[in-house]
């Protein structure tokens, strides 16, 4: 049977005795007594609940700061405030919205259990709301999600119950195995789904700008910061490895002290933080506290199984993406890329199938449409580079293997630069300024009319 989380914040202890006694017997009510602000924020605070009431007797306006807070809480609770009876007729209240019912008190018995019953109506609806909202959510989101290896089961099972929860999650992996998507997933099964999702990629930013962003606000930012765009959602600090020891204090404060609105912080590494703490690169009590909530997604090696229902996802995913038939992947492909060691995870088997349906000419991919064991390394041990100085080895080599690397783009592309962009997985401009570097040409890939199959870019 569903359970309703009731606050009840009075200084007034008769209140509590009518309230629970107009309540006792119903199985479903649980109610927490709070006597002030302070204990009720740290209630607010430890969990969520359904239905909240507020005593709103002596305080002159009606609690304006702790109804702020609570205006601010999601999912959004019932509120009912206990205002001195003759108030009660007097127009509309600041926070009127925020409020579902008021009682004047001292009520009649009856008026106070209709009260009570119809608060309690409204939580059990928006419970059950709730809860096919989450179910319809679930399923949308793990049919994004492919794999059914045992361990991609049980990393299921920590995702939807880490969901549920409140605190931060530490989410590692190696790059490519789907951190970010995770996070995503994390927050749309959550109670914030409703609110908004910001990432911080935090290698591309200094210091400054990071602390400024995790910042309830700033007096130095002109726009809003990301911790205030985040507010009633999720902020995930993907890549904190390196952050410096300044975004380390704020976010450790941000998770032991933060104020009630402080979003949800999800954070993602590849890296070893327990090694980083050692060697006191990483706080400590920050790491014990983050590891608390943690989900660690496996490399793909080490799940060969989930390679074929991957592969089949992100065919269909790219095909219907690139505008292209439906195509399928060769039993021989099919053997190869379960044997491959994807070092890039994921995100290598993606780019993979891509290069595949745009490479192949017929309905079916095969092994002569794709790259599987990269471009060999191109001239480091030739006598002549060994005789140079390393800047100028180094550049040497990159020049053969961007000359090669690129040429065979090319020249599957017949020259067109975008094409040949999308399959490394390039930006067009940037793949466009390191043939600009190495003076790598389309002029000689592209067909010499322009109806040979040729792509224009
Ligand atoms: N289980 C999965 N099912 C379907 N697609 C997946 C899965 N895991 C990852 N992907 C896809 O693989 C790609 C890489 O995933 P993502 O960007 O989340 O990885 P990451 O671990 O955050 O990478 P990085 O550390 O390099 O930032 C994305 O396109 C993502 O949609």
């Amino acid at each position: 049977m569903t359970s309703i989380t009731i606050l009840i914040i009075s200084r007034d202890p008769e209140i509590h005795a009518t309230l629970q006694e107009a309540m006792d017997g119903n199985p479903i009510c649980s109610p927490d007594v709070t006597t002030g602000s302070k204990a009720a924020r740290e209630c607010l605070l430890a969990q969520g609940y359904d239905l909240i009431i507020i005593d709103d007797r002596n305080t002159g306006p009606p609690s304006g700061d702790i109804l702020q807070e609570i205006a601010a809480l999601r999912p959004a609770p019932t509120v009912i405030l206990i205002r001195p009876e003759a108030s009660v007729l007097q127009g509309l209240l600041p926070n009127e919205p925020l409020i579902h019912e008021i009682i004047g008190w001292p009520p009649s018995p009856a008026s106070l259990q209709s009260c009570l019953r119809r608060a309690l109506e409204r939580c059990l609806l928006i419970s059950e709301k709730n809860k096919l909202e989450q179910h319809c959510r679930c399923h949308t989101i793990f049919s994004n999600i492919a794999g059914h290896s045992t361990s991609m089961k049980e990393l299921m099972d920590t995702l939807t119950s880490l969901a549920e929860g409140k605190g931060s999650i530490l989410i590692t992996g190696e790059s490519g195995t789907g951190k970010e998507l995770a996070a995503r997933a994390l927050h749309s099964l959550s109670e914030r789904s409703a609110g908004p999702f910001r990432r911080l990629h935090c290698p591309s930013m200094s210091e400054d700008s990071l602390l400024e962003d995790l910042c309830p606000s700033s007096a130095t930012k002109k726009t809003e910061t990301s911790f205030e765009k985040a507010k009633g959602g999720t902020l995930f600090l993907d890549e904190i490895a390196n952050i410096g020891p300044a975004v380390q204090e704020h976010l450790e404060y941000l998770m032991t002290a933060g104020p009630p609105d402080t979003p949800r912080i999800l954070m993602s590494t590849n890296q070893d933080l327990s090694s980083k703490t050692e060697t006191k690169l990483f706080r400590s009590s920050l790491y014990e506290k983050i590891r608390a909530g943690h989900l660690h997604l496996p490399p793909l090696r080490k799940r060969p199984e989930d390679i074929p229902p991957l592969a089949h996802y992100l065919l269909e995913k790219q095909c219907h993406k690139l505008k292209k038939p439906g195509k399928s992947i060769a039993p021989e492909l099919m053997k190869r890329l379960m044997a491959h060691p994807w070092e890039g995870n994921i995100r290598e088997l993606e780019n993979t199938i891509i290069h595949g349906i745009l490479f192949s000419s017929t309905q079916k991919i095969g092994t002569e449409d794709v790259q599987l064991s990269g471009p060999r390394p191109v001239g480091p041990c030739s006598a002549a580079l060994h005789q140079a100085n390393y800047k100028d080895a180094k550049e040497e080599a990159l020049k053969g293997f961007n000359q090669i690397y690129i040429g065979r783009l090319l020249k599957r592309s017949k020259g067109n630069i975008s094409l040949a962009a999308r399959a490394c997985g390039l930006e067009r401009q940037a793949l466009q300024q390191i043939m600009k570097r190495y003076d790598i040409s389309p002029g000689p890939y592209r067909p010499r009319t322009g109806c040979e199959g040729g792509y224009p870019d």
